[in-house]
């Protein structure tokens, strides 16, 4: 009897080990990339925090070296993904419909009152289509993504406005936590209100004066806080949710679902104050058009429980919050990436401000109608956009067909990270990569030669970066007004910048850090 029943026990646990061993070892296709194997619960994500917790794009590189595979094959939590690292590929998923979807992750639903799936950013499909066109085509007629006078004269007085401060002192009582009685400035904070406030005029209408931009540093705080905590693969929140009931503060989610509350209470409440100004004869700017949709449409209430949704206030919210946040956070925190390469490389710097001082002067500030003319500057840009790459592992994108990719067999709902920072850095691409060399964009006559503009820091295809020309040009206007304006120099007679603090979240940020702008006047 004893021996039969020890014969059972030992059965079932050999059928245990058998089942467990299976699991750990499950691919999701016959022939998927190869890759580490899959834990319980969390799939293959703990190894990537194993061997790089604090920068998983650095993580994904050093697997597809102990694999000795361009393409990873693992699981994220319950989903089946490949972390791509070759540059070909990733043009490849990029330009192919079939890699057009998003994966559906929690700590996208958290952003959304009601946990839903909305806005641009991480939506897919018929809904996401037809939001992503009515954003962009109306965003385009207020100035959005396209030259346009008014637009760039908005950013042009956000600089002027913060050239001032930086120069003079603070003149409002939020500014002075802006700039200290030494005179360093908060970076990225000091930046916050620069872009956003061109935005926020084609959105709700309203541009705020300097004295009004109070609201505008606590939304911008909020905004980049979200940018900083979560992380490029969706966080340990998206794989197991419930994880937020024991540990809330632990696992970020208090934290994350506060920062977006609060920014999207702003946005609501800007876009009620338009409503109830509303004039259907004259449309002031793009939650006027929303409006109008959502009174032809009748949609006005909000969808839950499915994954399409119409046009309705709470997509309104998030959808704005999509083109908000990253003119808040994405623009402020990559000028201070490219401010602390021109610290690291002051001879660069030496050579902008030559280059400025040649073409513009130093009585107005350089536009973009100069921009042809300034080639080392535009070089500059470009070479700060690849090699700090802002979007380090891309926003993730998820396959909506069973397909296939360089030979492998990929499942429908695989999740597709592309490692923009890994093929920033290809050598066979990018000589000597870790150097910050404006001049691999230039020709042999100095000018800008684009076929060698290989980077992809806004991704490409259908899903490219929605704000790419406005960023570009944001970035291209207030740098170049920067360098034409002043020297920097950090505290306790420092020289060069702390590359190794920077932050990887949802984006590479700097840390908060101290910086004066000492005037060249
Ligand atoms: C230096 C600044 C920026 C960089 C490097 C950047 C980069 C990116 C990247 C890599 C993506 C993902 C592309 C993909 O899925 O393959 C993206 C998506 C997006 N970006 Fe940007 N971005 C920047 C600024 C902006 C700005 C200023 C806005 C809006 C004003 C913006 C709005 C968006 C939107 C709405 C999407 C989602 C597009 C979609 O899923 O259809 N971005 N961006």
């Amino acid at each position: 009897m004893v021996l039969i029943s020890e014969l059972i026990i030992a059965a079932l646990l050999g059928l245990l080990i058998y089942r467990f061993y299976r699991y750990l070892f499950e691919r999701p296709s016959e022939n998927f990339p190869p890759g580490p194997p899959r834990l319980p619960l969390l799939g293959g994500y703990p190894f990537l925090l194993a061997l790089n917790f604090k920068h998983l794009h650095k993580a994904a590189a050093r697997l597809s070296q102990l694999y000795k595979s361009k393409l990873i094959g693992l699981y994220l939590g319950p989903l089946p993904a490949v972390i791509v690292n070759d540059y070909d590929t990733v043009k490849e998923v990029l330009s192919r419909p079939d890699f057009d979807g998003r994966p559906d992750l929690f700590m996208a639903r958290l952003r959304d009152e009601h946990f839903q799936r909305r806005g641009i950013f991480f939506t897919d499909s018929e809904s996401w289509r037809e939001q992503r066109r009515f954003f962009l085509k109306t965003l385009h007629h207020f100035g959005f993504g396209r030259r346009s006078p008014e637009a760039e004269a908005d950013t042009q007085a956000g600089l002027e406005d913060v050239i001032s401060l930086l120069r003079d002192g603070p003149k409002y009582e939020h500014e002075k936590a802006l700039v200290d009685d030494q005179g360093f400035a908060l970076c990225p904070t000091v930046f916050f209100a620069v872009f956003s406030n061109v935005l926020l005029k084609m959105i709700v209408g309203v541009r705020l004066g300097r004295e009004d931009q109070a609201v505008m540093f606590e939304v911008g705080k909020n905004a980049i806080a979200f940018h900083r905590n979560g992380d490029d693969y969706g966080m340990m929140l998206s794989y197991i949710p419930w994880i937020r009931h024991l540990f809330p503060k632990a696992s970020k989610y208090d934290l994350l679902r506060q920062v977006n509350q609060k920014a999207n209470a702003v946005i609501l409440s800007l876009a009620q104050k338009c409503e109830s100004s509303y004039d259907e004869n004259d449309m002031r700017c793009l939650v006027d058009a929303y409006i109008k949709e959502m009174r032809a449409t009748g949609s006005k209430g909000t969808s839950t429980g499915k994954d399409q949704f119409g046009f309705e206030y709470d997509q309104l919210v998030i959808g704005c919050a999509d083109f908000l946040v990253p003119p808040f956070s994405a623009i402020p925190a990559k000028i201070c990436l490219i401010l602390e390469r021109l610290m690291q490389y002051p001879e660069v710097q030496t050579k902008m401000y030559r280059e400025l001082n040649d073409i513009v002067g130093l009585n107005r500030l350089p536009t973009l109608d100069d921009r042809a003319d300034l080639p080392y500057c535009d070089a500059v840009i470009r070479e700060g956009l690849r090699i700090d790459t802002l979007v380090p592992s891309g926003i993730p994108h998820m396959a909506v067909n069973d397909t296939e990719l360089n030979g492998y067999q990929i499942p429908k709902g695989t999740v597709i990270i592309n490692s923009l920072d890994s093929i920033h850095h290809q050598p066979e691409l990018f000589r000597d990569p870790d150097s910050f060399m404006p001049e691999r964009f230039l020709n042999q006559d100095g000018k800008l030669a684009l076929d060698q503009d290989k980077p992809l820091p806004f991704g490409a295809g259908k899903r490219v970066c929605a704000g790419e020309q406005f960023a570009r040009n944001s970035l291209f206007l207030a740098v170049t007004s920067l360098v034409q304006n002043f020297t920097f120099q950090l505290p306790g007679g420092r020289t060069g910048p702390d590359l190794d603090a920077r932050i990887t979240g949802v984006i590479r940020t700097t840390p908060d850090f101290r910086l004066k702008f000492v005037s060249r006047r």
